[in-house]
């Protein structure tokens, strides 16, 4: 790799696909379908359950892992996690590094009815009405990728059309932007985007810079039961999980082998 990081490359060629994408629709008639769209579970709410709250993700590729599901029935997967007692689910909508897409996102929130992640590379305000108008309850915003004004405007947006933000940090002045930038909801990833090394402890380690009002996520690499527990005794309050429950064939069996006992 060069010495621009993955997020960067997938970042960029985010850019060039949303202005296909206005191209096809304009903003004024994609803020029309946003705000027609139904209103959609609390992605907040349901992550401040009590006990471990699991965001589990439908994932076909990722850029570390290459093909993780070749065989991909998303609709199944995401029903599978809501009767397994999932809180919410993160859906992949990028294209090129994830064989994601908007169409997925548009299926799962039409047919399964707990709070839907658009997770995808969140770089202009476009694609925040996009996922409101796809039915998504929550959308990512990445420090690495946005400056702090930026931070605090989608944020705003999706707040402002019914939905939450997840801000996603990966070291401690991350952590403080996301904070600046008012986030209810930060997901700190375990996996360093430039080397895609992953290490639990990233999350454990930046854990008490959030407050307690705010939802704490610890996102990638998470394995077995073992690190669940590590989380829980460290007081994080929720987990995105992807590869793990992807590979797993009976997702139900496996959610509850994490959470050490059922969860519905
Ligand atoms: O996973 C990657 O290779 C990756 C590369 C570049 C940007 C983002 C990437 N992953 C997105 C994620 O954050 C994960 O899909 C998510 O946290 C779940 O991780 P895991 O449980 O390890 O599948």
């Amino acid at each position: 790799m060069s010495d621009r990081n993955i997020l960067e490359e997938i970042a960029e060629k985010t850019r060039e696909r949303i202005a296909k994408e206005k191209q096809q629709l304009p903003l004024e008639q994609l803020k029309s379908l946003a705000e027609a769209a139904p209103k959609r579970p609390s992605f907040l709410e349901a992550l401040k359950k009590p006990g471990m709250s699991y965001i589990c993700e439908v994932k076909k590729a990722s850029p570390s892992k290459g093909l993780i599901a070749p065989d991909f029935p998303y609709l199944e997967i995401a029903k599978e996690y809501k009767a397994a007692g999932a809180a919410a689910i993160s859906c992949l909508t990028e294209p090129f590094y994830f064989m994601g897409s908007d169409t997925h996102l548009r299926e799962i929130t039409e047919q399964v009815d707990i709070p839907v992640l658009r997770k995808d590379f969140t770089v202009d305000k476009y694609m925040i009405y996009q996922a409101k108008a796809f039915g998504a309850s929550a959308v990512l915003l990445i420090c690495a990728i946005l400056n702090d004004e930026e931070l605090r405007e989608y944020r705003e947006l999706a707040e402002n059309l019914g939905m939450d933000a997840l801000v996603e940090a990966h070291d401690e002045n991350e952590v403080a932007r996301a904070l600046k930038a008012g986030a209810k909801i930060v997901g700190v990833n375990n996996r360093d985007l430039k080397t895609f090394q992953v290490d639990m402890n990233n999350s454990i380690r930046l854990r008490n810079l959030a407050p307690d009002n705010v939802v704490f996520v610890s996102e990638s690499g998470i394995r077995n039961a073992g690190d669940i527990a590590i989380l829980e005794r460290n007081r994080v309050g929720a987990v995105l999980i992807g590869e793990t429950l992807m590979r797993s064939p009976d997702k139900k069996a496996a959610l509850e082998e994490l959470n050490g006992g059922t969860l519905v």
